[in-house]
């Protein structure tokens, strides 16, 4: 047990995210019927008559979402989006979620019917509801939703299979939600298509199940940023992913919004999270299947750089330290 302080490791802000994620997998896991996890979008786990996919992302207010900016249907169809995209990066379809819920005592009876019913519809999209959870009182509200999921027979896609030659392609949107967060930090409240992105991101469900049939090597979901994800594809997989500027671009959606704010839109692309796209690498032979784009090639070596060179600013939203 590691109950001691080491030195310069006092607050979790000096650890950050990914530093407390190693930290407290780091004994691994004891439960033997673990197939996966941790480490991955999800784990999977054996259950007597098959595998089990489970995942959570917790979203709490002021930190993932305003009151003032999103409705409380809207954010709750981005809680169970979130989870829904890790499912799909497995390359799974969900089976059922599980809500936890910490909400303070005035909180309005509305906020919960809000949220509830938010749940709902974002989990009609892919068939599934919620099956289960909790509630607790809160001084902040706090939305934890657990997705499991089925693999269907296939083998799960995980972060780590990605190899020399593959190509890395990308299903989904990049840079949008960033946007609209941009917008909404500034006091504006449009142009709705950025700014409706950052409420309800619209993950491309399908994409994931379809990219495994098609022999995806590696996925993951860009919850922090394209570069930030691709690159714990990039060391759980031991290579290196260059991209293609030309091949991503820049709609010209963003391109408008960026210079009415006087920002740059390519930073939101590159590292704005969010948008829950899936990013993937297939066998360079693969066909890949409808919504997936080629944007960039694996190589051997190690980081993510575009056009060959390393991005020099922030690559995507870390918790505590970013
Ligand atoms: N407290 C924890 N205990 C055990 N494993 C954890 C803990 N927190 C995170 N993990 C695991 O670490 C891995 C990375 O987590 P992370 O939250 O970065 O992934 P993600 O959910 O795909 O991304 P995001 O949260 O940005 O959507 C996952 O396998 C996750 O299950
Ligand atoms: C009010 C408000 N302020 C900032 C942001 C930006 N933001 C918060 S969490 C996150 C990454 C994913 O989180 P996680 O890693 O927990 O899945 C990003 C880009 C927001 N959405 N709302
Ligand atoms: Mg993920
Ligand atoms: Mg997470
Ligand atoms: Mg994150």
């Amino acid at each position: 047990m590691e109950s001691e302080q080491r030195p310069n490791e006092r607050t979790v802000s000096q650890l950050g995210e990914f530093g407390l994620i190693r930290r407290v997998t780091a004994q691994g896991t004891g439960s033997t019927n673990t197939l996966l996890g941790p480490g991955d979008d999800a784990a999977v786990l054996a259950a007597p008559d098959g595998r089990v996919v489970a995942t959570t992302d917790v979203l709490v207010q002021d930190v993932h979402f305003r009151l003032d900016w999103s409705s409380p249907h809207q954010v709750g169809r981005k809680a169970v989006a979130v989870n829904l995209s890790d499912v799909a990066a497995m390359g799974a379809v969900p089976t059922g979620l599980l809500v936890g819920l910490g909400c303070a005592s005035d909180a309005p009876t509305e906020l919960v019917d809000g949220l509830a019913s938010g749940m709902r519809e974002e989990a009609g999209l892919v068939g599934t509801d919620v099956v289960g959870g909790d509630m607790v009182t809160s001084t902040t509200l706090t939305i934890s939703v657990t997705a499991l999921g089925d693999l269907q027979g296939r083998a799960p896609v995980t972060r780590g299979g990605a190899r020399p030659g593959d190509v890395v392609a990308v299903a989904g949107r990049l840079g949008w939600a960033a946007a609209g967060w941009a917008v909404l930090a500034r006091g504006f409240r449009s142009p709705l298509a950025v700014v409706g992105a950052h409420r309800v991101p619209e993950p491309p469900y399908s994409a994931g199940p379809l990219a495994a049939d098609a022999g995806a090597t590696a996925m993951i979901d860009v919850s922090d940023g394209l570069l930030a994800d691709l690159g714990h594809i990039a060391e759980a997989s031991g290579v290196a992913i260059d991209l293609h500027s030309d091949r991503i671009g820049v709609p010209q959606r963003l391109s408008e919004v960026a210079s009415a704010l006087g920002a740059n839109p390519w930073r939101w692309v590159l590292t704005g999270g969010e948008d829950q796209a899936l990013v993937a690498s297939f066998p360079h032979d693969a066909v890949l299947p409808p919504g997936w784009q080629p944007i960039g090639a694996v190589t051997e070596g190690s980081g993510v750089t575009v056009d060959g060179s390393e991005y020099a600013e922030e690559t995507g939203w870390q918790h505590w330290t970013g």
